[in-house]
């Protein structure tokens, strides 16, 4: 890891280790640790069900037994004390939603959410808003990836994405890459991008995009590991279905997501969706953990529709925000209040 990162992980642990928030206090009693002697931090690295993998300081892993309940996922700040884990405060959580409603928490504390989509399979209708909601949602900053770059129609996805999110009166500043997992080309891009910051990324997209193909070429000793599963057991990586966290040579590190095949992102709800929609955010004056602290509009409650006094209603009729842009929340919109 390079030291910057280790730098700022070690200052975060520093600060949560220390107690002085309410969260990482009631964690610590939760967990049953003592509470004044100081464990050795560390990042979960892998989770095996009935043990985990912490990435030490120094960069030794340690294997230490959990109960299958315990509630640990990759990307959790631990420290360690003997057979014993305490778990910090997070900083943001990835979620999914399984079969039966339930959310799970996929991984901890990544700051970059992938969202990929490629010309074929297409998108979704309402796909990449919902992720780009969810993300910001979540604290995660979304990088857009338009895999497949040697399809055709990869040029115009871009282009389309380009037009509804990025150009245009209150168009956001979307971070858009166009990959191709098959030839190679871009591939640096995402590299360059993780390793600046340095970020922790995970990858998100419908099934068939090429997440998995991403993973291996930006992992290929991942994929080594793999082929030894398979020579020994005839398993694919595949059949498991937890996260493993990937520290990247060049800096960053990448959570590979098997079996966090589809979206499968916990469901955006109404008010989500109107404070985190790409480019309300400015216009309400949304706060990271989703406060409109401007009352920039009339009425609390504001759906943005055809409320009197509405600041987004207002920034479309002055032209500060696209109308197409707020067509597609006026639509979404409405499909989740089907929904709901
Ligand atoms: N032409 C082309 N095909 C690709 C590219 N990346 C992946 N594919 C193909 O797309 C198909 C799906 O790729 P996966 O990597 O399995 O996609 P995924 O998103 O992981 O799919 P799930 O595991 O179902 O979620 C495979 O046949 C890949 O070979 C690419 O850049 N170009
Ligand atoms: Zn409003």
């Amino acid at each position: 890891m390079p030291d910057k990162q280790r730098k700022r992980q070690q200052t975060r642990a520093g600060r949560s280790g220390r107690g002085s928030s309410r969260r990482a206090r009631s964690l610590q009693l939760a967990a049953g640790a003592e509470d004044d002697v100081a464990g050795e931090p560390g990042v979960l690295v892998a989770h095996h069900g009935v043990a985990v993998d912490v990435r030490l300081r120094g960069g030794e892993r340690r294997p230490v037994k959990v109960r299958r309940s315990s509630g640990h996922v990759v990307g959790d700040r631990v420290e360690v004390f003997g057979e014993r884990l305490r778990r910090l405060e997070r900083d943001s959580e990835l979620r999914r939603r399984d079969a039966m409603g339930r959310v799970h928490v996929v991984a901890a504390n990544l700051d970059v959410l992938g969202i990929v989509v490629a010309p074929k399979p297409g998108p979704p209708a309402g796909f990449i808003d919902r992720a780009l909601v969810s993300a910001a949602s979540s604290g995660i900053q979304p990088l857009l990836i338009v895999n497949k770059a040697d399809l055709d129609g990869a040029g115009a996805l871009v282009a389309a994405v380009r037009r509804t999110f990025v150009e245009g009166p209150g168009g956001v500043d979307l971070p858009l890459l166009e990959v191709s997992a098959k030839t190679g080309e871009g591939l640096e891009a995402i590299l360059r991008f993780l390793a600046q910051g340095p970020h922790r990324g995970a990858f998100v997209g419908t099934s068939g995009v090429g997440k998995s193909s991403l993973v291996n070429t930006l992992l290929p000793e991942v994929e080594l590991e793999v082929g030894a599963i398979n020579e020994l057991s005839g398993l694919g990586r595949h059949t498991t279905t937890t996260a493993t966290l990937h520290p990247l040579s060049g800096g960053g590190e990448l959570i590979d997501t098997p079996g966090f095949r589809d979206f499968g992102l916990v469901d955006i709800g109404v008010r989500e969706l109107s404070r985190f929609f790409p480019g309300f955010a400015d216009i309400l004056g949304t706060d990271a953990s989703g406060h409109d602290s401007k009352h920039a509009c009339r009425f609390n409650d504001c759906r943005h529709l055809v409320e009197p006094g509405c600041a987004i209603l207002e920034a479309v009729a002055e032209g500060a925000l696209a109308r197409a842009r707020w067509e597609r929340y006026r639509d979404l919109l409405t499909e989740l209040e089907a929904l709901a």
